[in-house]
C-alpha cells in the first residue's frame, strides 16, 4: 500500500471556538497536528492577556493526552506599545479583521488609516509580532480580496520589518503579491485548492462549501495550486477549519466557514499526489511555517496511506467538507 509520512504537521489558521464546540473539535486537530495558530474571533474576541491565558487553558483542558501546541493570537485593535510589550511572549501573532467582514469580526478595524495604526504596527515590528490579516474589502463579493491588495501594499511599504501574513488567500492577485514585497506571506486552505465558486453555487447551493473569502475562479485555483504544490517558501498551510453547528449551516442565512480539520491532511495528500508533488507537502504543511514563524513544534509523525476513506457524515453534529463522500487517502498511524 502506498504511504506518505508527514512530520510535525502544522495548521497555521485554525478556529477552535469555545465551550461544547471547542471540546468537540480541538481533539480532532490535536490528533493529527503538532500545533495550530488559534484564531481569536470568539464572542467577545480574545483581546486581553487575561482572556488569552484563560482561552489557552480551556483549549489545553480538552486535549489532555495529546501533544498539541495552541499558538495563540490576539484580536487586533490599536494597542499601545506598553500593552504589546507585556503580551508579546504569550502570543504568536495578532489577527486583524476588517470590521464586519466575516464571522465575529464586528469589533475589527473600520478604517485603514496608517497614522492611526502606526504606534501599534511599529511596536509589533520592533517586538517581532507578525500581523495576520483577513484581507477583504466590503466591495462586490468576488472582488473583495483583489481590492484589498492596495491595503496590503500600504502596510508592507510602511512597515517593512513587519511580517504580514495574507490569510486564506483565494486569488491570483494575492499570489502575485508574494514576490513583490519581502515581508508578505500567505496561508492557503485545503478547500481553496479544491473548490471554485461553481462548487458553492454552480449547481444546488452547497452550504458546507460556503466560506469567507468565497472560492473564486478556475484561474485563481490554478494560481493557488502553483505556489502550494511547489511549497513556495512564503506560503504555508492554514486550514481555516471553521466549524459551525449543522443548524447554522443548513439554514436561511448560512454561516460562513468550512469544517476541514479532521480530513485536511488526507485531502492534501490526495492533491499533492495527483500532481506528483508529494515530496513538497512536508514543506507546505510544516517546514515553511516553522521558518516563517520561527517555531519548533513537538515531534509527531503522521503516516498516511492511499486507500478509500469514507468521510463521516458529521462529527457530533458538525458537518465536514465532503461529508459522506469517499476520499482517497486515510490516516494509518500517528506517533
Ligand atoms: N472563514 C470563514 O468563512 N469563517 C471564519 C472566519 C474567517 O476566517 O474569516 C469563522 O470564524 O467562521
Ligand atoms: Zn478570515
Ligand atoms: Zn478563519
Amino acid at each position: 500500500m502506498k504511504t506518505h509520512t508527514l512530520l510535525m504537521p502544522l495548521d497555521m489558521h485554525l478556529h477552535l471556538r469555545d465551550g461544547v464546540m471547542l471540546e468537540n473539535v480541538a481533539p480532532l486537530s490535536a490528533y493529527s497536528f503538532s500545533g495550530g495558530l488559534v484564531m481569536p474571533n470568539l464572542v467577545p474576541p480574545v483581546d486581553s492577556l487575561e482572556s488569552l491565558k484563560a482561552y489557552k487553558e480551556r483549549i489545553m483542558a480538552t486535549i489532555p493526552n495529546d501533544f498539541f501546541e495552541p499558538y495563540m493570537t490576539l484580536f487586533y485593535k490599536n494597542y499601545d506599545r506598553k500593552f504589546l510589550t507585556g503580551i508579546a511572549e504569550h502570543i504568536t501573532a495578532i489577527k486583524l479583521y476588517p470590521a464586519g467582514i466575516t464571522t465575529n469580526s464586528e469589533g475589527g478595524v473600520s478604517s485603514f488609516d496608517i497614522e492611526e495604526m502606526r504606534e501599534t504596527l511599529e511596536a509589533m515590528s520592533d517586538l517581532g509580532i507578525p500581523l495576520c490579516v483577513h484581507g477583504e474589502t466590503d466591495g462586490f463579493v468576488m472582488d473583495r480580496e483583489a481590492e484589498f491588495m492596495s491595503v496590503y501594499e500600504l502596510l508592507a511599504k510602511n512597515f517593512p520589518n513587519l511580517k504580514i501574513i495574507m490569510e486564506h488567500i483565494t486569488t491570483k492577485a494575492a499570489v502575485d503579491m508574494l514576490d513583490k514585497y519581502k515581508n508578505l506571506y500567505a496561508t492557503i486552505t485545503v478547500h481553496h485548492l479544491l473548490l471554485t465558486l461553481d462548487d458553492v453555487i454552480g449547481g444546488m447551493m452547497m452550504p458546507h462549501n460556503f466560506c469567507k473569502p468565497i472560492a473564486k475562479r478556475p484561474e485563481d485555483l490554478d494560481a493557488l495550486l502553483s505556489v502550494a504544490l511547489e511549497a513556495h517558501p512564503k506560503v504555508m498551510f492554514g486550514s481555516d477549519s471553521a466549524p459551525h453547528s449543522r443548524e447554522k449551516k443548513e439554514s436561511a442565512g448560512c454561516a460562513a466557514g468550512i469544517f476541514t480539520a479532521p480530513i485536511a491532511l488526507q485531502l492534501l495528500c490526495e492533491i499533492f499526489e495527483q500532481y506528483n508533488k508529494l515530496e513538497n507537502l512536508q514543506a507546505f504543511v510544516s517546514d515553511n511555517a516553522q521558518n516563517i514563524y520561527g517555531i519548533c513544534p513537538e515531534f509527531k509523525e503522521v503516516i498516511l496511506e492511499k486507500r478509500p476513506f469514507l468521510v463521516p457524515k458529521d462529527y457530533n453534529g458538525v458537518v465536514p467538507m465532503y461529508s459522506d463522500k469517499i476520499i482517497n487517502w486515510a490516516i494509518q498511524s500517528i506517533e
